[in-house]
């Protein structure tokens, strides 16, 4: 059995790759990290883990941690993960990291993100859909969770080096705000309400760009905007692709179905993706329509941002650093509706 351990554990990412490896065939939970409630069951914050788990939460240092883990997840704010990874690597053991920590060059990442980089070491981008190489690596980053949804949508298109301008508009669940309240977050500004942000400078535009460009070949156009939507779960990307030659939607599903082949957890549902058809699961799904008058296509992207976009793409990442098939313990449908 593989011995995993949690660090931020009581956080939304931490409780949700909680949720998917209490039933992992080949995963013992060993450790679940929180500063904040040391001591405490988990379970009394995560009530819906009742009766799968008896951990409680712990705060030992990062060579302890090591020696009894053969995986560590990093479930913690960008900034601090990096203060964990040096000594968590010390050994045989693998880490993946849900920060932006390791996602970036670190000259791009200090840019970005306004702070200094402690561990310039490099990671592989833990998108496992374009980087199957995670299979060989010991640290993994894992991906952001807008960027997932609007990679993924994009993808197929920067390969094929037909694309020239990609204008990404998301709108996303509260819960990628992660667990501490915010105005954004207080009921009465949220419900009924779509709130944009960050409009042209949201720091996932970097991760868009960073894996778009390679697989182009050349720096493109693009442009991201999010919203936070009053759900709990959920992003939902409309992917505007305006690409060098007219294509027709029979051109496109071609090129799509072409490029996810053999990726499991892409799917291509009937008419549009729907948030309540991915919830809870780690499905990605497309749709896309040719606008052949303005050279432009529409890829719709729907992934739960907790699953999909964070702690389910983990668990992938973790089943191919061990050699296991990438769905292990992870072939779920959604809690629809
Ligand atoms: N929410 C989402 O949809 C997604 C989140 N991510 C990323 O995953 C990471 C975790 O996100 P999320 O679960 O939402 O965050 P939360 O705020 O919900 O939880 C973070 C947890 O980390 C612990 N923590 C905070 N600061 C530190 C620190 N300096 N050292 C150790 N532990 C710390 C906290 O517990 P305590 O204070 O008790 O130790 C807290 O429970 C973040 O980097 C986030 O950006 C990535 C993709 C999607
Ligand atoms: C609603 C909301 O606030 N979302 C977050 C993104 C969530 C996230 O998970 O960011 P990382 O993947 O980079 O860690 C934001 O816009 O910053």
């Amino acid at each position: 059995m593989i011995k995993a351990g949690i660090i931020g554990a009581s956080g939304y990412t931490g409780g949700e790759l909680l949720r998917l490896l209490v039933n992992h065939p080949n995963v013992k939970l060993e450790l679940a990290t929180s500063r904040s409630l040391a001591g405490k069951p988990v379970t009394s914050t995560h009530k819906h883990l009742e009766g799968f788990l008896n951990l409680k939460y712990e705060n030992p240092d990062p060579e302890d941690i090591r020696k009894r883990c053969d995986v560590v997840f990093l479930a913690v704010p960008h900034g601090s993960a990096m203060n964990y990874v040096p000594e968590l690597l010390d050994g045989d053991t693998r880490v993946i990291d849900l920060s932006a920590d390791y996602r970036l060059k670190t000259s791009e990442f200090e840019k970005i993100y306004g702070l200094k980089h402690t561990d310039p070491r490099n990671a592989v981008y833990g998108l496992v859909e374009l980087h199957p190489e995670v299979s060989e690596e010991s640290l993994v980053a894992n991906p952001g969770c807008f960027p997932t949804g609007a990679i993924l949508a994009a993808a197929p298109l920067a390969a094929a080096k037909l694309l020239d301008i990609a204008v990404f508009d998301s709108k996303t669940g509260i819960s990628g705000a992660g667990i501490s309240p915010t105005e954004t977050s207080h009921y009465p500004n949220l419900a009924e309400n779509i709130i944009p942000y960050k409009l042209t400078s949201h720091r996932h535009r970097a991760e868009i760009i960073q894996e778009l460009t390679a697989l182009d070949g050349k720096l493109q156009s693009i442009s991201f905007t999010p919203h936070v939507i009053p759900s709990i779960r959920g992003i939902l990307t409309t992917a505007h692709l305006f690409t060098k030659e007219p294509l027709s939607t029979d051109d496109l599903k071609t090129i799509y179905e072409e490029f996810y082949r053999d990726k499991p957890f892409i799917r291509f549902p009937s008419g549009v993706p729907s948030l309540t058809a991915v919830r809870g699961s780690n499905f990605c799904d497309i749709s896309f329509e040719a606008d052949k008058e303005n050279n432009r296509v529409v890829v719709l992207s729907a992934i739960d941002n907790l699953v999909k976009g964070a702690s389910g793409q983990a668990i992938q990442n973790m089943n191919l650093m061990f050699g296991l098939d990438e769905t292990c313990g992870l072939w779920l449908p959604a809690a629809a509706p």
